[in-house]
């Protein structure tokens, strides 16, 4: 579904590659976590895939498609096909929760809909349903900026829904959330990827999260992969490897 050929970053004033010859490929049934320390180079693969950071050199293919270079009318109907979501929501939060939700639509609408805000009534109904999906139908008319870092979380997800995309890409959203809520965060990711059939890849700082939720985990160090399989096989050699450091027991001593 997602190929990804020899794809090299190096950016303007480096003289070290953000991202060195990796070659991947991602299918519908992933659920991918993408694991490495501070600066390996996990956003600027995800900005990659969403088109928004052009390679030094490489490709990248959605269903056979180009993204790397696809023009930007070609990238504007990519994009439609990628929900992404973010460490901080980038929602608006003087808007409602439908409202934010309605702005999913944004970038396949005509533009003067958009300008006068005015939706069809089959568009209210959907973003309800997505909103009903994500568990805040009793907050749809709370305004985004009175609720808990979770619930903005479940707003971004549900943003990403109304798209009706066939990937799901997340750049650390769960990096600012505490430990319960990261879980059931990741339950409903997971549930999402299950129901819609959603190619899922996202970036996580928590190892333990990768390895309850992700298919397959995917390890970025120095802008390589130096791991791809399967979380069990994720083990205190290749967290040494990614981490440069050792892991806490219990990571690894308990069936997790
Ligand atoms: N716009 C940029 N210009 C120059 N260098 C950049 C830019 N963005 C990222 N880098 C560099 O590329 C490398 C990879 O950064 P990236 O943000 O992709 O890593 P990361 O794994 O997501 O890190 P973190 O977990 O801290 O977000 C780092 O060395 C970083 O300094």
């Amino acid at each position: 579904m997602i190929e990804i050929k020899n794809l090299s970053v190096l950016y303007e004033g480096n003289t070290e590659e953000s991202l060195s010859d990796v070659n991947l490929s991602f299918q519908k049934e992933d659920f991918i976590c993408v694991l490495g320390k501070s600066g390996a180079g996990k956003s600027t693969f995800i900005r990659c895939i969403n088109g928004l950071q052009k390679p030094t050199s490489g490709e990248i293919l959605l269903d056979g498609n180009t993204i790397t270079n696809a023009s930007e009318d070609e990238l504007r109907k990519i994009r439609r096909e990628m929900g992404m979501i973010f460490q901080h929501f980038n929602l608006i939060p003087r808007l409602s929760v439908l409202q934010n939700v309605l702005t999913g639509t944004f970038g396949y609408r005509p533009s003067f809909k958009n300008l006068i805000g005015w939706f069809s009534a089959e568009e209210l109904e959907f973003a309800k349903s997505v909103i009903a999906e994500v568990g805040l139908s009793e907050m749809m008319d709370r305004r985004v900026e009175q609720l808990s870092g979770g619930q903005k979380q479940r707003v971004g997800i549900a943003r990403a829904l109304i798209q009706q995309p066939n990937v799901l890409l997340g750049d650390e959203p769960v990096a600012s959330l505490d430990p319960g809520t990261s879980n059931r965060i990741f339950t409903l990711l997971k549930e999402m990827h299950e129901r819609h059939g959603l190619l899922t890849v996202i970036n996580v700082h928590d190892i333990e999260l990768a390895k309850r939720y992700a298919t397959r985990i995917v390890a970025l160090k120095d802008g390589k992969v130096i791991f791809d399989g399967l979380p069990q096989d994720f083990t205190e050699a290749e967290y040494q490897e990614t981490y440069e450091s050792q892991s806490q027991d219990y990571f690894f001593g308990a069936e997790i």
